[in-house]
């Protein structure tokens, strides 16, 4: 069992996933935040690898990743990061990024080193599903990554109960928006609502547009948790104190 599976096993309902992108706002921040977030009892952590070509991603993720492009940072100094807190840090870590950087770097090697660093789980929205199936689904097990796959109101049921049935960690239930960051929630509510009768048995989060109590409330209401990226990336980047505008964030949210 690693930090995720205790984590989703424990903790059913309620759950406040976030997302920050490593390197943001400066190289050196990274660690900082994960444990101001952990200190404030987030549940999860999505730590994003910066890329010059996130397609997913909306105006506020892109530049938090163009920023930490600038700053230098690099898979081997996020390896190396996560190691050195990888001792006070228990709150579960799931990576995002895009299916090119694994294959880059060596998808063995990258897993090993997920493994080494305390990372418990990956999110590579444009991995193909049956490649993962076919070519990486062992590795991913063998160095213990957990897979999250996303779903959309567009994704046929058939397809979500595969994805349900292959998902380890939870599934991603993308709120409604094609990018990420809008500033204003915009729930597909009859596909939420839907989800329940899929008989999905995994745990299952919503993201996309999340940034008010009211909006996390609602996420809860139909699924397992929130995913809050933009909103968060929004308020550290306005601050010289991280800690503080951490703790202040998550507050406005609980
Ligand atoms: O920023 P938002 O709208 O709060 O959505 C979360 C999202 O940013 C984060 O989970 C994420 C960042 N990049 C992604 C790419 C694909 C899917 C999800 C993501």
């Amino acid at each position: 069992m690693n930090a995720l599976d205790l984590k989703l096993q424990e903790k059913k309902k309620n759950l406040i996933t976030i997302y920050t992108t490593a390197g943001y706002p400066n190289l050196l921040d990274t660690p900082v935040i994960l444990k101001q977030l952990q200190n404030n009892k987030v549940d999860i952590i999505e730590v994003g690898i910066p890329y010059s070509d996130p397609l997913a991603d909306g105006p506020t993720i892109q530049a938090t990743s163009e920023k930490a492009l600038a700053n230098g940072m690099k898979l081997n100094i996020l390896f190396e990061q996560l190691k050195s807190v990888k001792d006070e840090i228990h709150t579960p870590i799931v990576l995002m990024g895009y299916y090119n950087q694994l294959l880059k770097y060596g998808a063995e090697e990258f897993l090993k080193q997920c493994k080494d660093a305390g990372v418990s789980g990956l999110i590579l929205p444009d991995m193909p599903f049956q490649i993962y199936l076919d070519q990486h689904k062992e590795l991913f097990e063998k160095y213990e990554q957990r897979v999250v796959f996303l779903i959309t109101p567009q994704t046929p049921a058939d397809r979500i109960k595969e994805i349900n049935d292959a998902t380890t960690g939870f599934i991603y239930v993308v709120s409604n928006s094609a990018t990420t960051g809008a500033t204003e929630a915009n729930y597909n509510e009859d596909f939420l609502a839907r989800l329940k009768d899929l008989g999905l048995t995994k745990p299952y989060q919503i993201g996309f547009g999340i940034s008010t109590k009211q909006d996390v409330e609602k996420a809860w209401k139909y699924s397992n948790g929130a995913i809050i990226g933009s909103a968060f990336l929004r308020t550290i980047s306005e601050t010289d104190n991280i800690t503080e505008s951490v703790d202040s964030f998550i507050n406005s949210i609980k």
